[in-house]
């Protein structure tokens, strides 16, 4: 994944140090967007198919991949994870969390598959009019790695109108949301559950949600990259 390696690593982090969210524009090209979006309908590759609305989620549907995933999608989930686990270890240190994150995937996959965590946890969402994914936390148990990625597959305007990625950020000073503006091919890498924050007293844990607001038109394709597995 030589994309991986172009982009400026110290700046999505300082981004992510100060807004528990990054964006890395143009991760994947809009021919590999169209590709993947287009296999949603291949039910070959998914281990399940999750209707929204029949769970409280929202509105709008999503398929988990089954293993093994596409090659794309193992070599980009790989190779983000060794840039992330030097954050996601830094960040527990400064919240007062004793877990660390192996420096490989393959390590930390190992560590979620005996506990019981074996199903893999990468999706393909699609929304249409109307469709919305209320504010959510992408836990799938005891093991869970702090910072996770999501591609937009879409092209806002072109493709779609509303359908906006929303983060919200609780703390004891209250509730904040942010709208996080993407094209298609971004990839958005943000905080899975919690974010240290500098106070005066020390760090401070402030607790993360994600969503996307009501699309108005067309059609919305969006990837998920979460490097814990699912019990
Ligand atoms: O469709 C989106 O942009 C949100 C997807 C999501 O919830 C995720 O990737 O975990
Ligand atoms: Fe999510």
């Amino acid at each position: 994944m030589s994309k991986l390696d172009t982009l400026d690593w110290t700046r999505i982090t300082a981004d992510l140090d100060a807004h528990g969210h990054a964006v890395a524009a143009s991760l994947l090209t809009p021919a590999q967007c169209q590709a993947l979006a287009a296999a949603y309908v291949d039910d070959e590759r998914y281990r399940s198919r999750i209707v929204m609305s029949r769970h409280g989620f929202g509105r709008g549907e999503y398929k988990y991949f089954a293993y093994p995933l596409p090659k794309l999608l193992h070599n980009l989930r790989t190779a983000l994870y060794p840039r992330l686990a030097p954050i996601a270890n830094r960040w527990n240190k400064q919240m007062g969390i004793a877990v660390q994150y192996p420096d490989d995937h393959a390590a930390f996959l190992a560590r979620c598959h005996q506990a019981g965590q074996r199903r893999p946890t990468p999706l393909i969402l699609q929304y249409g009019p109307g469709d919305y994914n209320c504010l959510h936390q992408d836990l799938y148990g005891e093991h869970v790695f702090p910072l996770q990625v999501a591609v937009l597959l879409s092209q806002p305007d072109a493709d779609f109108t509303g359908g906006e990625f929303v983060m919200t950020e609780t703390d004891s000073h209250g509730q904040r949301a942010e709208v996080l503006p993407l094209q298609q091919g971004d990839a958005l890498v943000f905080t899975v559950n919690q974010r240290p924050v500098a106070g005066a007293r020390g760090w401070r844990r402030v607790a993360m949600r994600h969503g996307v607001s009501a699309l108005r038109e067309g059609r919305r394709h969006t990837l998920g990259v979460i490097f814990h597995d699912a019990t």
